[in-house]
């Protein structure tokens, strides 16, 4: 059971660089691991989610050192992995999970996937479905974990995803650069496309076109290996932005933050609510990177709709935070994607902000937020549900109340974020840490 810091009277202040990128340590592991060559990676995020992948492409016979956030794989190519002796453990990540099916699947060797409880919950046809369109043999058992990969020879395609995700369309261009042809891959909304830009970065072809985004990718390209710095992760920073947005006072300035648009739409409803945010992009390639700076203003409510989503989707616990405190009603739908994540979210936000006394409504697909009216704490346990970004947000709503708070399963955070409450403290008044 973890105290949680209450409100800080001056609010938060200071400059933070969070760690690296989730996605992309994911990616850069990954498309290391099918390079020639070393790939040295800076800023490589040390949480539990990537390091299950870097695990993982260990058993899969890819050398990775590891020195702090420091990594470097040696490369094997796209046919030096070897079958694993056992099945492959991917713990909490959706992410891990989800590419190296589409990895896997062009293997020459057969592999089993397994996760924890909740991954083991998770729906993983919307991988196995398009992906057998490429000639994939992937086994489930009822659409979940564990998950049979019989490697074979795969066949270029045309594929148009069913689901806004960005797991899905890196496991079907993992796929696609093993196929016998160039293959395409349609969206039903653009999502993160970390994967595009950092095949293109490693030597691979890969384009996107058009308003639906159409990705081209041109098979069995010889990758390289890199040495890169992978930008903060904006959905860590996202925890403080909002923190300095609601908590009245408050200053905050998150440098080195990826900026990569697909990504950004928790700054772009910031604004759209009236808050006060400064962006200062840097020059960086392959992914844009800059410093925002956000100061507490009063909020107004959004409305959000099902194209709002993807850029925000690991940010909308946040966004019925900030709602939570804006001067009217915010409705947010089109995001029953929540449902599908490490907790059903719509039904753990709801839970727990309600534990505040905050005016929330779930619907299918989103919920609706009266900020209007004032918060009272009604129960003072709140619950992580053993989900990182459950556990971070309630950790932030802590500092709009008075009251002090325990939060149970807080070691959740390693998933994701594992220096999250020391980096917390670094904003807070010394005596507002709390043990
Ligand atoms: O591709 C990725 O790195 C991710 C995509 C998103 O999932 P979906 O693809 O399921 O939307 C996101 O929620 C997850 O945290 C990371
Ligand atoms: C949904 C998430 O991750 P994953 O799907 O990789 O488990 C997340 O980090 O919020």
């Amino acid at each position: 059971m973890k105290k949680l810091s209450t409100q800080p009277k001056n609010g938060l202040h200071g400059q933070l660089a969070v760690p690296g990128d989730k996605s992309i340590s994911h990616r850069v592991l990954i498309l290391g691991a099918v390079s020639h060559g070393t790939t040295t990676v800076h800023h490589f995020l040390t949480a539990a989610d990537c390091l299950s992948t870097l695990t993982a492409l260990r058993a899969l016979g890819v050398p990775i050192e590891q020195a702090g956030s420091t990594v470097q794989v040696t490369g094997r190519g796209w046919h030096g992995l070897t079958a694993a002796k056992q099945s492959l453990d991917l713990g909490n990540a959706g992410t891990g999970t989800r590419l190296l099916a589409g990895l896997l699947a062009g293997q020459s060797f057969d592999s089993t996937l397994i996760g924890d409880a909740s991954l083991s919950q998770r729906p993983m046809q919307r991988v196995a479905t398009p992906l057998a369109a490429l000639g994939a043999q992937i086994d489930l058992s009822a659409g979940h974990l564990p998950m049979r990969i019989h490697g074979q020879n795969l066949h270029a395609t045309h594929v148009q995803m069913t689901v806004a995700s960005a797991q899905v369309k890196s496991a079907l261009i993992l796929a696609a650069l093993q196929a016998d042809g160039p293959s395409t891959i349609m969206e039903t909304l653009p999502t993160r496309d970390h994967t595009e830009r950092l095949v293109r970065a490693f030597g691979g072809d890969v384009q996107t076109a058009g308003d639906q985004r159409t990705v081209t990718v041109q098979p069995r390209p010889q990758l390289h290996g890199q040495t890169l710095t992978i930008p903060g992760d904006m959905s860590s920073a996202a925890f403080f932005m909002t923190a300095a947005a609601i908590v009245p006072h408050s200053q905050v300035t998150l440098t080195d933050v990826g900026l990569n648009p697909t990504r950004t739409g928790l700054l772009q409803i910031l604004q759209r609510m009236g808050g006060q945010v400064t962006v200062t992009p840097q020059v960086n390639p392959g992914e844009p990177l800059g410093t925002v700076t956000v100061t507490a203003s009063q909020l107004r409510p959004i409305t959000l709709t099902a194209s709002d989503i993807p850029a925000v989707i690991d940010e909308l616990p946040l966004v019925a935070l900030l709602a939570a405190t804006a001067n009217g009603v915010s409705r947010i739908t089109g995001a029953e994607e929540l449902r599908y994540k490490e907790t059903d979210r719509i039904a753990t936000i709801v839970a727990e902000l309600r534990k505040l006394g905050v005016n929330i409504t779930a619907l299918s697909d989103g919920f609706v937020i009266d900020g209007r009216s004032p918060w009272h704490v009604v129960d003072s346990q709140l619950a992580s549900h053993g989900d990182h970004r459950i556990g971070m947000m309630l950790a932030i709503a802590a500092l709009r109340v008075s009251t002090p708070l325990q939060l149970t399963d807080a070691g959740a955070v390693d998933i994701s974020y594992p220096t999250f409450f020391d980096d917390l403290a670094q904003l807070l008044p010394a005596k507002a840490v709390l043990a």
